[in-house]
């Protein structure tokens, strides 16, 4: 079989340990190892099918969606699955989900924003899924302006409760996942207002829905926000709409780790900073920066396993066409892209770490790390998205027609991820961000402080910051130029973590050599495409540019009898990658023309309609014609 025989092929030229470089994808042996039998677990398991997605009504879809997520609690209580093990069955069941913002949101923000009673009180109902929750933050006339919100908390001393209230439809808490069909309760973000005082955004505990008769509670108006882009995606989630008309809720479920209110309406603020209240969003941009070097390998194994399979042109002696991998340009467009799912894998292992440093910080009242962890969480999220979303389609293109097809996986793959770009925190606005923090850090420089990083990279960031800084406009005037700055930032962030991932102990052979050149492939190929950058801040000169470019070519021959094997060390199964180009065995041509008749539309040979609407125009053309 030519597919077969191709990847067969491609495999035997594998110049470095396959199995060394799955752990190090992995992350651990340990992790390889759950991954591998999880993922195994839920290809094997017939009500994780994913085959039928796109083609399902929305109801029908969502019904689906529930019972998926039924079976995956069963599973984890039968199995007595660890939460790491329940983890990676949410990541292989694939699917967006209700489950995502409870375990992903509404437990961590208790964890993280309520006080140890709350925590007693709520988590383990929490955990053991006696009430299921969601993050109720984004408002339909405020999302990235978090001050902006309108919903209120209004205390109550007579009755020592709050009153939450939609005082008006913009303040309809409006995208929460979860929140449209299936939650119970919502930590909802509001405005606490004491003596008529406006206290600024906190967050609540609200109850939804009875746990009786999963009705809303008086006064509560909710349901689910409508279809979404693509047909299947991410309309397996319930993004809901919903208004509060006077709900009253105990004091104590105000989350009182930032701010407390005592019986007497007083506002006391504890020792932690109050961007306390924005820690959920910091956890979730780290985990979001790990599901983009998952999401973009996931779309280059299927373009790179195609395109070692895919003949075009080229007739060679041996009378058979060019594999399209071997074209200068399909390696160039490709092979960038499979650099970076492994450069974003690193600086998502470095993220994880940041993030669980700052935890233990906070624990020990050590906040000096929080800003430069909001800063490097909202830029690298913003970055990997990007790019990720970026190369999901440019994967799509590198597979031409075929790439098009949903039974390539591509476009589902697309649709589910892109909403990434926006949600927890617009790209731009999130880009905005790091230019604050960059400019207060270029204002400390003065203070002896010397920035660290690679020279070329750290030479572009300085620059294109002392540009704008020396320039004295006004935040807004500059930020167009600012965000510039803070993607050179992030860039390097992303370089450097390379880079030191490879100063640790790599081991199997030519695993490190196959790494050093990802990693040159992703700065050069990032210095190729940001040229005007590094040429105009004097940081290269037009002859160390040429000589870039002829390395990065030289990158790419060197890459290529490797890149089979390099995708291979995902270790995906044809399960999770739902892609006939991707599959494993390269059994492409058969399998694609044996989707095609699974279609609904071929269950007939003539279609519903043709003798309804068509037959009767060619009835009267010919009608006419003997006329
Ligand atoms: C057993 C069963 C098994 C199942 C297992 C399942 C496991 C699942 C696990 C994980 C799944 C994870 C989920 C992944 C998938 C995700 C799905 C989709 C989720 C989407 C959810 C959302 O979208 S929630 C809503 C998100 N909204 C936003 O992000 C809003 C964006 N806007 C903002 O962040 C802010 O408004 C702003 C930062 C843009 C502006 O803030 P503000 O108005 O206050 O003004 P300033 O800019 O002046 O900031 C003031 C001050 O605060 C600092 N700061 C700002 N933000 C933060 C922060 N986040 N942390 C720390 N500090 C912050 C800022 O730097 C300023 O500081 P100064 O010192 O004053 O400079
Ligand atoms: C699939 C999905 C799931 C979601 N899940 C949840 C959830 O579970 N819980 C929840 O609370 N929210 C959720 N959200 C909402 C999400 O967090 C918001 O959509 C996001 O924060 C962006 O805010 P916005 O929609 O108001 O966009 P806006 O901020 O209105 O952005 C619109 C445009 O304005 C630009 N803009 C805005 N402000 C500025 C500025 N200061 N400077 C320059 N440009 C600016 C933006 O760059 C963008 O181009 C979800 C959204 C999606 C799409």
């Amino acid at each position: 079989m030519a597919g077969f025989d191709d990847l067969a092929s491609e495999r035997s030229k594998a110049q470095f340990d396959v199995e060394e470089m799955k752990v190090i994808w992995a992350g651990s042996r340990h992790t390889l190892e759950v991954s591998d039998r999880i993922s195994r677990l839920v290809a094997n398991d017939p009500v994780f099918r994913k085959d039928t997605r796109t083609m399902l009504s929305r109801k029908d879809l969502f019904k689906n969606t529930l019972r998926k997520a039924a079976h995956a609690w069963k599973r984890i209580i039968e199995l007595r699955l660890s939460e790491e093990e329940a983890a990676e069955l949410r990541f292989y069941v694939d699917e967006p989900a209700f489950m995502d913002l409870h375990w992903g949101m509404f437990i961590p923000t208790i964890k993280g924003q309520g006080t140890e009673e709350q925590q007693q009180k709520w988590l383990p109902l929490a955990y053991k899924m006696k009430i299921i929750g969601c993050y109720a933050q984004t408002e339909l006339g405020h999302g990235s302006n978090v001050q902006g919100l309108e919903t209120t908390a209004t205390f109550d001393p007579q009755t020592d409760e709050f009153i939450i209230h939609s005082p008006t439809l913009t303040s309809s808490k409006w995208w929460p996942g979860g929140l449209g069909k299936v939650s119970t309760h919502a930590v909802v973000y509001g405005r606490l207002i004491i003596d008529s005082k406006d206290y600024g955004v906190n967050g609540f505990i609200v109850q939804l829905r009875s746990l009786d008769d999963h009705l809303p509670l008086p006064g509560i108006t909710i349901g689910d926000i409508g279809m979404k882009f693509g047909s299947g995606a991410y309309n397996t989630m319930d993004n809901g709409v919903l208004r509060f008309d006077h709900v009253r809720i105990p004091r104590d479920q105000m989350l009182m780790r930032v701010s407390q209110v005592t019986r007497e309406g007083k506002l006391v603020q504890s020792n932690v900073p109050w961007q306390l209240v924005y820690g959920t969003m910091v956890y979730v941009r780290q985990k979001i920066v790990s599901d983009a070097s998952c999401a973009l390998s996931r779309a280059v194994c299927i373009a790179t396993r195609y395109s070692a399979v895919r003949r075009q042109f080229g007739l060679q002696s041996n009378g058979i066409e060019t594999q399209v991998i071997d074209y200068k340009t399909q390696q160039s467009r490709l092979f960038p892209l499979l650099a970076s799912a492994y450069a974003f894998r690193f600086v998502g292992e470095w993220l994880k770490w940041l993030y669980m440093d700052v935890n233990q910080r906070l624990q020990a009242s050590d906040f000096s790390t929080l800003p430069e962890a909001h800063a490097c969480t909202a830029g690298l999220k913003s970055l990997t998205t990007s790019a990720t979303a970026d190369g999901i389609e440019e994967c799509r293109k590198l597979c031409g027609g075929h790439g098009y097809l949903c039974s390539s996986g591509l476009p589902e793959l697309f649709a589910v991820y892109i909403p990434a770009c926006t949600y927890e925190g617009d790209n731009i606005v999130l880009l905005l961000q790091v230019a604050r923090f960059l400019i207060k850090t270029v204002s400390q420089l003065g203070s002896g402080k010397e920035p660290v990083g690679t020279t070329v990279y750290m030479g572009r960031v300085e620059q294109l910051m002392q540009c704008h800084c020396a320039v004295q406009k006004g935040f807004l005037e500059l930020s167009a130029d600012l965000v510039q700055a803070a993607v050179a930032h992030c860039q390097l962030i992303v370089v450097s973590k390379f880079i030191e991932k490879l100063q640790q102990d790599i081991p199997g052979k030519g695993v490190k050599g196959q790494l050093e050149a990802l990693c040159n492939i992703y700065a050069l190929f990032i210095l190729h495409k940001h040229l005007g950058d590094f040429l105009s801040t004097g940081c290269i000169t037009p002859k160390q540019a040429s000589l870039a470019n002829a390395q990065l070519r030289s990158l790419y021959s060197q890459v290529r009898p490797n890149a089979i094997a390099l995708v291979d060390a995902f270790n995906y199964t044809d399960h999770y990658l739902s892609s006939v180009l991707g599959r494993y065995d390269g059994n492409v041509y058969p399998k694609l023309y044996e989707e095609a008749w699974k279609d609904p539309l071929n269950d007939s040979v003539v279609p519903d309609g043709y003798q309804e609407y068509i037959q009767p125009i060619l009835k009267q053309q010919l009608r006419n014609a003997r006329l």
